[in-house]
């Protein structure tokens, strides 16, 4: 039996005075983890917003689980875990599962109690003496604790050290055992998706520009490390993006092994996520 996909997100558009998201497509295929990257600004939280139905979109579809976007029953089957703890300072986490109760009808206290227990979150401390971290697995435990299908993360994993970062992305990994279930998660933090993402969906400036298997997207772009004289005579065509400094070229490499075929003599490294988006957002710089 094929996995259900969670999350489909078709030619979405969303037009702001300065800022236009332009035809936005990707699916979260069931047991995933999607990893949406791009810089400040390039649309990720207002992609994140449209899926929840905060955001009034202009064009697209949402589907999640064949809910459209906005529908209650939508709604119901997704964790949301904003970049920042939406709950009061003066809240324990005991209170806050209490007015959860109110607001899910799956909410599931039991559940909630021990992700409190298995994050090492006391229940009646208020939330004003919590880290970053600890407010931050509050708010995955609060989002995974009514039984969602989908989990909507917006830069979630941003500010929080190594090892807290590791505890979460393994939780994320926990609840993908589930094929029913799909995780997105929005980062500057390209080194997460590295280890935990099986798809990345790159925006820049409102638009994908790069959406594929994580795998294969490390295997195939490249980077080439060479002179100036070398960078003048390779087709532009094949490149990604250049940067020119004063002793060396280095320029993104969209297809290693057609690259290879054209310059064997050239060596081609292999990239990281991060190199992607940095060649891509800056383009040619000088
Ligand atoms: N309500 C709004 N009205 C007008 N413009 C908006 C509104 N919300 C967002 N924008 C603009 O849309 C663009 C994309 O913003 P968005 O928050 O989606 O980007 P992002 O990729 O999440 O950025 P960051 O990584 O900095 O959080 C920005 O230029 C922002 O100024």
């Amino acid at each position: 039996m094929t996995a259900h996909t969670v999350l489909s997100v078709s030619g979405l558009d969303k037009q702001y005075s300065a800022f236009s998201l332009s035809d936005v497509s990707f699916t979260v295929p069931g047991g995933t983890l999607v990893g949406l990257i791009g810089e400040n600004g390039a649309g990720k939280s207002t992609t994140i917003k449209s899926i929840l139905g905060l955001v009034r979109r202009d064009g697209g579809e949402i589907t999640i689980l064949d809910h459209p976007a906005g529908d209650p029953a939508a709604l119901a089957d997704i964790g949301y875990v904003p970049d920042e703890c939406p709950f009061h300072d003066l809240f324990h986490p005991l209170q806050v599962g209490k007015i959860l109760s109110g607001i899910y009808s799956n909410w599931d206290q039991e559940l909630y109690r021990s992700y409190l227990d298995k994050f090492g979150l006391p229940e009646k401390a208020l939330l004003k003496t919590f880290s970053r971290g600890m407010k931050m697995k509050l708010s995955i435990a609060a989002a995974l604790s009514h039984h969602p299908r989908l989990l909507l993360l917006d830069e979630a994993t941003s500010g929080l050290d190594p090892v807290v970062r590791e505890e979460i992305l393994d939780e994320f990994l926990a609840f993908l055992s589930d094929e029913d279930h799909g995780v997105l998660l929005s980062t500057h933090i390209t080194s997460d998706l590295e280890r935990a993402a099986d798809y990345v969906v790159y925006l820049h400036r409102g638009r994908v520009v790069l959406n594929g298997e994580k795998d294969v997207i490390l295997e195939q772009y490249g980077k080439l490390v060479c002179s100036a004289a070398d960078l003048e005579r390779v087709d532009p065509g094949l490149l990604g993006g250049v940067r020119r400094g004063r002793f060396a070229c280095e320029a993104l490499v969209k297809d290693r092994t057609a690259f290879r075929r054209f310059y064997p003599e050239l060596t081609v490294d292999r990239v990281s996520l991060e190199d992607i988006m940095v060649f891509t957002g800056k383009e040619d710089i000088q």
